[in-house]
């Protein structure tokens, strides 16, 4: 049984539905997310994934149920106060083009330190060296990056806040492999240095298994599985996921029979996948 209590809780959703119209996209969704654990999103398109991820920081709300942040009820939280504690990064560049980098990644700081200019300064030295830029590039425009450097002052962006909270819906989407590679690293050690709960949506099983803590896995509106990477690998609950994550398996060469046993030697051939990913 588990013993998180309800401090420990960063995000929970109670009963969530949702629907457009006649359209049902969420379906009674109940998921509590512990402080400090990086949640992989993965299913078709259209299974409801951004929309889950959208009602934590209010820009989408529920049909019906409730989402809570640190244990309040989101509706209400004040939506600006909400989102100032919760990174959001997104696929592509939304960084402001006729600002710098400077100034997109010291936007929300400013906001906070409105008389302590050089706090934010030195702020946006660390979170430029964190997420692997180099600080000769402050005074550019985004127009004048790449798409992966973009990217990056994109996550910068959403951390230099220092939220509690960090969504990130496909962010590595538009990046060649290597910069993903790269930023999938950074990533991982920016969750584990700074203890911020994380909640990313991906389209690439390797990279939610890869990732997460835990790996959520939607279809059409419903949750097919949560758990750890290890034991969605070793134990599909449904032939969703089973189809998910088989070619997973062939890529790392593991025979399919013995995945599938509810067997320690099973889960210890899964977590041997994942560690040659
Ligand atoms: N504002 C809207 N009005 C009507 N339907 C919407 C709206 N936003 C999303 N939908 C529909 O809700 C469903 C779920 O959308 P959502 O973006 O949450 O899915 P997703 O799992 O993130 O998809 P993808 O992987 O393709 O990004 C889709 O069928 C989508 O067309």
């Amino acid at each position: 049984m588990s013993t998180t209590t309800t401090n420990d809780v960063a995000i929970e959703y109670r009963d969530i539905c949702k629907a457009y119209g006649e359209k049902s996209v969420l379906e009674h969704l109940n998921l509590r997310i512990p402080r400090g654990e990086f949640i992989t999103m993965i299913g078709s398109s259209g299974s409801g994934k951004t929309t889950a991820l959208k009602m934590v920081n209010r820009l989408i709300e529920p049909t019906s149920g409730t989402v809570l942040v640190d244990g309040h009820d989101v509706r209400e939280t004040d939506p600006i106060r909400l989102r100032r504690n919760i990174g959001y990064a997104i696929q592509g560049s939304v960084l402001f083009p006729h600002m710098t980098v400077e100034e997109n990644i010291s936007y929300v700081p400013n906001l906070l330190n409105k008389h302590d200019h050089e706090r934010t300064r030195k702020a946006v030295r660390t979170w430029m060296d964190i997420v692997g830029l180099p600080c000769d590039l402050l005074e550019r425009y985004p127009s004048e990056l790449s798409g992966g450097q973009q990217q990056r002052v994109g996550i910068a962006r959403a951390l230099a806040a220092s939220p509690d909270i960090l969504l990130m819906d496909e962010p590595f989407g538009a990046v060649d492999e290597i910069t993903r590679g790269q930023l999938q690293v950074e990533i991982s050690r920016i969750h584990r240095e700074t203890g911020i709960t994380v909640m990313f949506v991906t389209h690439d099983i390797g990279e939610a298994l890869r990732l997460g803590t835990h790996v959520l896995v939607l279809d059409e509106g419903k949750v097919q599985q949560y758990g750890a990477s290890e034991e969605i690998l070793a134990r599909p609950a449904t032939a969703f996921v089973e189809q998910l994550v088989s070619r997973q398996r062939h890529a790392c060469d593991l025979p399919e029979d013995q995945l599938c046993a509810c067997t320690h030697s099973g889960a210890a051939r899964a977590r041997a996948a994942l560690a040659a990913m």
